[in-house]
């Protein structure tokens, strides 16, 4: 469904990304994990028809990205919710482009803010919910105009331990529920693990994919404390020796800038 062909991005004479290769299949939930600084958003920003590859090409449904589309959602790290409006308002909001008439607008509003926990709080201003929520309600506002795919940006990075393990359990139940494809950014080794049947670990300077994992844990919430088993160890090590490397190479990069 998405397939990248040798991506490569420049920023002047600095190569941020070089040459990335990804197939993405429809309905597939993939984790890209790299060290920071790696050219993880580049290359969501790429996907997201937010810029253009300097050389390459991305492919949707075999036709070339060339902007922002009503296809794909996006989800950032910080909310990037409008604070004069209501969760509902928020919500709606995602709709408004998509010229389905007001009183459906609210309708799926409310039922999209249900969907992620948020019966009851329809009418709170952005202020007025916590970190968790918020991000709640810039998942359901993505999800509300039923993009194909929705890209994720370390969307729970902000937040604290339990309540980033919630939204991945609530995400990991939409995702199953809808059958979106997923592309999820993070530098968590256990987000990555968690969350993606795939994860891709990204080089660090220039960004190319070093290898994709393919993480076969069965259905996340039918074993209880799955972080803690035998198998989530194990792709957890093998992550993190891929990664251990990078991560390093990319400290003494930093240092000879
Ligand atoms: N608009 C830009 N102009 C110049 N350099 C840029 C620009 N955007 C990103 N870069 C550089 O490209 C590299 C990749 O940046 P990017 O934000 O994609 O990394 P990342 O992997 O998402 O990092 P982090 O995990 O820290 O968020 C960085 O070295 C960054 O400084």
């Amino acid at each position: 469904m998405i397939s990248l062909r040798g991506v490569t991005k420049d920023f002047g004479d600095f190569t941020a990304l070089d040459g990335v290769d990804l197939d993405v299949a429809a309905g597939e939930f993939v984790v890209l994990v790299g060290p920071s600084g790696c050219g993880k958003s580049t290359l969501l920003d790429l996907l997201a028809g937010l810029t253009t590859p300097t050389s390459g090409q991305l492919l949707l449904h075999g036709k070339p990205i060339d902007g922002p589309g009503l296809d794909r959602g996006v989800v950032f790290q910080q909310y990037a919710l409008l604070p004069w409006r209501t969760a509902l308002g928020n919500v709606e909001f995602g709709l408004e482009a998509t010229g389905v008439p007001r009183r459906q607008r609210v309708a799926l509003a409310r039922e999209f803010l249900d969907l992620v926990g948020l019966n009851g709080f329809e009418d709170r201003h952005p202020h007025e919910l916590s970190g968790g929520m918020r991000q709640r309600v810039a998942i359901a506002r993505s999800l509300a105009y039923d993009p194909e795919v929705l890209l994720m940006d370390e969307p729970f990075a902000a937040l604290d331990a339990q309540t980033r393990e919630s939204l991945q359990d609530e995400l990991l139940r939409i995702w199953q529920r809808t059958g979106k494809t997923i592309v999820f950014i993070t530098h968590g080794i256990d987000e990555a693990v968690y969350l993606g049947q795939t994860v891709a670990v990204l080089t660090s300077r220039p960004g190319r994919v070093k290898r994709t994992v393919r993480i076969d844990l069965g259905n996340r919430s039918e074993v209880r404390d799955l972080r803690s088993s035998t198998e989530f160890g194990r792709y957890r090590h093998e992550i993190w020796e891929l990664l251990h490397d990078e991560v390093a190479r990319a400290q003494r990069l930093e240092v000879a800038r």
